[in-house]
């Protein structure tokens, strides 16, 4: 059976360890030879690799480790990418976050304002990765979850059409698992879902179990009660901002009951609500700095001062596991049903042909065959009608280097009062991001 080598481009990730030890777990289905980690930090990348190395030597000792920051031997000789970078790190994440704040703007990681400066600051260095896949392993598969993922696939549709970039997101899969809590299933795999929408702004609207039975109304119930919160706390998020938001799907459900949301939609229903909600001085930002990325590299530098992994406290990324199921589906043409981010073309029937959609797809070798989820109701295609056009005009920006149309992508946000605090906005955004987004004029 083939062994397969792969490039974890991000290496300094918080998520690194946990998906390398999702891959192990997974080693049956999916056989690797060689894992390579890839930054551009040497050093936030070799305290993660240090301890990865050491774990590997211990529970897969035959697959080689390579840990670097020269793209030609990161992206030679491999059959994957699989990238999450975060351009600026959590110190832009925290601008991202805070800046709309001072002007009562939602400040969140990919949604609004915040999105917008993160996009302006991906776009390049994605494009960057899967060019330099491209030249060392023209046959190889560029796995995307880099954020904000709506507007890098975006880009990569727009900027590299014909690349093997298969862009996708985990949101949808930890609600899937919730849902499945929420109604006495083992897992989200036991249904069969339809879904619609673009990154982080989509619904359900169908969901069965493998025998066709409709689940719809008992997830429906549950959601209009409870939103994604269970009583089954394994499968809650570690975090109480976390679990506020998958309780609050109760309120963004209520404005289309037939359905059932993605999260992410109370940034765009609720800004008033969110804001008031929100520390200007200690955002989701500083959670994560406090806690999952204390806690990474506390473990790996652990490792490497204790020479094992014996005891590590780092945990599998189990609802990683999507990402081998992609991968699986590439190498061994699988067809498997999966929410990608697409090029719509109809998928959804009366909705922007270009468009880049969050649907079901069919995966095989030769990659996603989105299906067709027909047409969409009034009240959503007029709201994805002006996140995507939003969407569009940050990539239009980036490539052409347009204050103008930043601007414009800053105005036609829904979470963006005027055309004047988007224009505020936009400066002091700017003024962050000098560093990262091409200079405009
Ligand atoms: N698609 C999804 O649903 C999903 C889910 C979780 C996380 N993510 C994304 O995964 C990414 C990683 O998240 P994290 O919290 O671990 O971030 P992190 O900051 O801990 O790690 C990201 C790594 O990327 C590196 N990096 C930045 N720019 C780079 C470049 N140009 N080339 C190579 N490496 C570069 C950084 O140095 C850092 O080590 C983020 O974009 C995050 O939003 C996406
Ligand atoms: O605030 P963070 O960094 O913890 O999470 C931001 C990311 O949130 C989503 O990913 C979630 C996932 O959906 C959830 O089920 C759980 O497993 O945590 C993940 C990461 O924390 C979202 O899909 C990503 O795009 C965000 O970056
Ligand atoms: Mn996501």
């Amino acid at each position: 059976m083939k062994q397969f080598s792969i490039t974890i481009a991000g290496g300094g990730s918080t998520f690194t360890p946990g998906i390398i030890l999702m891959l192990l777990e997974n080693l049956d289905r999916f056989p690797i030879k060689e894992i390579k980690l890839y930054d551009n930090d040497e050093e936030r990348q070799g305290t993660v690799a240090g301890g990865c190395r050491i774990l590997l030597k211990e529970r897969a000792p035959q697959i080689k480790f390579v840990e670097t920051i020269d793209p030609e031997e990161a992206f030679s000789n491999i059959d994957f990418v699989m990238a999450h970078i975060r351009v600026g790190k959590y110190a832009m994440r925290e601008k991202d976050e805070k800046i709309p704040l001072k002007y009562g703007v939602v400040g969140q990681e990919t949604c609004g304002p915040g999105g917008i400066a993160y996009g302006m600051r991906s776009i390049g260095p994605v494009i960057e990765l899967v060019d330099y896949m491209e030249k060392y392993s023209p046959d190889a598969w560029f796995l995307n979850y880099s954020n904000p993922a709506a507007i890098v696939a975006e880009a990569t549709r727009l900027l590299r059409p014909n690349s093997k970039i298969l862009n996708i997101c985990d949101m949808p899969i930890g609600i899937e698992e919730l849902m499945a809590a929420s109604i006495g299933l083992s897992s989200r795999k036991e249904m069969e879902v339809k879904y619609f929408g673009l990154n982080h702004f989509g619904w359900w609207f169908d969901i069965r179990d493998k025998e066709g039975n409709d689940l719809m109304p008992k997830i429906r119930e549950h959601v209009s009660k409870h939103g994604y919160v269970t009583v089954d706390e394994s499968k809650q998020h570690s975090d109480a901002s976390w679990n506020s938001t998958f309780a609050k799907a109760k309120d963004v459900q209520a404005l289309d009951p037939t359905t059932v949301p993605n999260t992410y939609l109370k940034y765009y229903f609720y800004p008033d609500y969110v804001v008031e909600q929100s520390n200007p001085d200690y955002t989701r930002a500083n959670e994560v700095m406090d806690g999952r990325e204390k806690l990474v590299f506390s473990e790996c530098q652990k490792i490497i001062d204790n020479q094992t992994a014996e005891g590590t406290e780092l945990e599998i990324d189990e609802h990683a596991s999507y990402i081998v199921d992609l991968a699986r589906a590439i190498a061994y043409n699988s067809k498997e049903r999966m929410l990608l981010i697409v090029e719509n073309n109809g998928a959804i029937s009366n909705f922007e042909p270009t468009a880049m959609v969050e649907v079901p797809c069919i995966v095989g070798s030769q990659g996603p065959e989105p299906l067709v989820m027909g047409e969409i109701p009034r009240f959503q295609k007029g709201l994805m009608e002006q996140q995507v056009a939003v969407e569009k005009l940050v990539v239009e920006a980036w490539a052409e280097k347009s204050y103008q149309k930043l601007w414009q992508a800053l105005t036609l946000s829904k979470i963006v009062p005027s055309a004047k605090v988007a224009k505020d906005l936009l400066d002091d955004l700017y003024e962050a991001n000098k560093v990262y987004w091409p200079e405009l004029s």
